[in-house]
């Protein structure tokens, strides 16, 4: 074992924990587990013990086995070494329906709900046989609700629900199966601060009824904050297993890297006077429904009713309401926002994915609101997905045909009309290098790589072909704290070039940091502004859920000041 700096006495090493001898038996002992998949080992003899009526958070890098180890637990993968017991019990899972019986539940990142069905009907899919499909699973799922804390009504469609509903949604589910160890794979990935403090209060509410929850974090503040127990894995293996209050966030990062993190570098402004991208009056109502403007709160009004900010915006009404702003050459501008609020139909309408009822989209100058989407790319604008399996990748393809997904038909990927994918493979070869993308080589599909390691091909793939504008969504969602660093740093260095970057992020520590200038979204409209030098976590968290509008930075409270409306052309001081 070897900590970076000033080590603790109390540290306690993984296989200290696991023979105990003196302890009641662990909830979930994972001894010698290995894990190989074709030319990599993921999981080498790793060790954790997690008690029982604990939070045990699991922390590495990207690619460091975090996943494939809860898969393995959850019945998903068989281990190629190694013991897995519950409760003091040696077990063997033939797939997730063992490690369910066994009282091993999962939360995935992914939600995998259905929105077209209630809560009742997404909570007994599948589980009929454990309280039919009427009033006893209704009963049942109140029950769970209220023992926990969770707030969730059986008959609401999920459709009508916000991310943090439906994540709770998803622990009553596993809860519902009669789990009694609950992994959680980085659920605080998509919530906001005040989300964040709700689902940490259900773990709590979880611990203290003797159950216990495992979860992949990557924001070690957080770890710090709620875990009793963290165990850093390290390019496949465990290299300890630390109390919280033995570590600082600082050592905590280099047990993870296994050396000293990248300092970010101070901040210098390099906006322009030069528009880059402007965005006129964007409208655009849910399909096929009439149009009704949402009222959003005038910015002299008291503030609304947060008790209804996660409702989404509902049919008929405007999912984008008026946006205007400019972003000029070599500034970022962050938009914050509860997920839901429009952020994806705002990057959809400026990529051309899909076509506003009415608005005007200017790239560099040109009026590009009819272009089709290749057409927009090929004039500049680069684009980081927010649902990376759905629109950043071909999972089922290697990663030299990732890298020429989106850019076909420019250098280096294409010689006149023909596709070079000599040239193509050679710079994957490079991209891999350069953002350190973990994986055996280029030719693996994009499926087996580790997600923040997909993330990083992506953001590589993008950076490539030196775009005027960047749409980054969530840019550094799943990426780890080095990488993270390195890929802001990626991003800043190209702002300093002249790159336009709207930044759309649910990491607000995120925002503010890189951003220049910051607007809050909310039911579609562009509600607050906000100074990156002065705003806190907390002020931008309040904005998001309606709370407050107007200017957020010149309250000397803290709570945000009322100002006029703003023309387009004034928006981006
Ligand atoms: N199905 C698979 N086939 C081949 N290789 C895989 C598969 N699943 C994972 N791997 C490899 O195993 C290693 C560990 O990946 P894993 O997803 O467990 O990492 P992680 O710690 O969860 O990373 P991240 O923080 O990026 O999610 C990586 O090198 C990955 O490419």
């Amino acid at each position: 074992m070897r900590l970076p700096s000033s080590p603790s006495p109390n540290l306690l090493s993984p296989r200290s924990v696991a023979i105990n001898a003196s302890s009641p038996p662990a909830a979930v002992e994972l001894t010698g587990i290995t894990k190989r998949f074709p030319g990599v080992v993921a999981n080498h003899d790793i060790h954790i013990a997690v008690a029982k009526g604990t939070v045990h958070a699991i922390v590495g890098e990207n690619g460091a086995g975090k996943s494939t180890l809860m898969k393995t637990l959850y019945g998903m993968h068989k281990p190629d070494e190694g013991i897995i017991a519950v409760d003091g019990e040696k077990v063997t899972f033939a797939g997730p329906a063992d490690a369910i019986a066994h009282g091993i539940g999962m939360v995935h990142q992914h939600f995998m709900l259905a929105d077209n069905l209630t809560v009742l009907e997404n909570t007994v899919l599948g589980a009929e046989k454990l309280h039919g499909i009427g009033g006893a699973a209704r009963r049942k799922i109140s029950e769970l609700s209220d023992a926990y804390h969770l707030n969730i009504r059986p008959d609401v469609l999920v459709e009508d629900l916000g991310v943090a509903d439906r994540q709770r949604v998803e622990i009553l589910k596993v809860l519902y199966r009669g789990a009694r160890t609950l992994i959680l794979d980085e659920p605080t990935a998509v919530l906001v601060p005040q989300e964040v403090d709700a689902l940490f209060d259900n773990l709590r509410e979880l611990k203290s009824e003797g159950l216990t929850v495992i979860f992949i974090s990557h924001k070690l503040g957080e770890v710090l904050s709620v875990a009793d127990s963290i165990t850093v894995i390290r390019r496949g293996t465990t290299v300890d297993t630390v109390k919280p209050a033995d570590v600082t966030r600082k050592q905590l990062a280099e047990l993870m890297v296994g050396s000293e993190l990248p300092t970010p570098e101070t901040r210098e402004s390099t906006v322009t006077d030069v528009p880059m991208l402007e965005v006129r009056e964007l409208t655009l109502a849910e399909h096929g429904a009439p149009v009704q403007a949402e009222t959003v709160p005038a910015v002299d009004e008291p503030a609304p009713d947060t008790s209804i900010v996660e409702e989404h915006v509902g049919a008929g009404r405007l999912l984008l309401d008026g946006i205007s702003f400019t972003i000029r050459k070599g500034e970022v501008l962050g938009i914050a926002g509860v997920e839901g609020n429009g952020q994806t139909e705002l990057i959809d309408a400026v990529i051309g994915m899909r076509k506003p009822d009415s608005g005007v989209v200017v790239l560099d100058g040109t009026d590009v609101s009819g272009w089709p989407v290749r057409k927009r790319r090929v004039a500049g604008l680069g684009y980081i997905p927010e649902d990376r399996h759905r629109h950043g990748m071909l999972l089922n393809a290697p990663l030299w045909e990732n890298r020429i997904l989106g850019h076909v038909t420019e250098k280096p990927n294409s010689r006149g009309v023909l596709l070079d994918i000599k040239a193509a493979r050679e710079d994957t070869e490079r991209i891999v290098r350069e953002y350190d993308v973990r994986t055996p080589g280029i030719d693996v599909t994009a499926g087996s790589l580790s997600g923040g390691n997909q993330q990083k091909l992506i953001i590589g793939r993008e950076m490539s072909h030196a775009p005027k504008l960047l749409i980054a969504a969530h840019p550094t969602r799943g990426v780890d704290v080095g990488a993270q660093a390195a890929i802001w740093d990626q991003i800043r260095e190209a702002r300093r070039e002249g790159m336009a970057v709207l930044l759309i992020s649910a990491d607000l520590d995120e925002l503010i940091g890189l951003s220049d200038t910051l607007r809050v979204i909310y039911r579609g409209r562009l509600v607050a502004d906000a100074d990156p030098a002065t705003v806190t976590p907390e002020e931008l968290g309040s904005a998001m859920t309606g709370a407050a509008s107007g200017h957020l930075a010149e309250s000397e409270s803290g709570a945000a000041t009322d100002t006029e409306d703003e023309t387009p052309e004034d928006e981006t001081r």
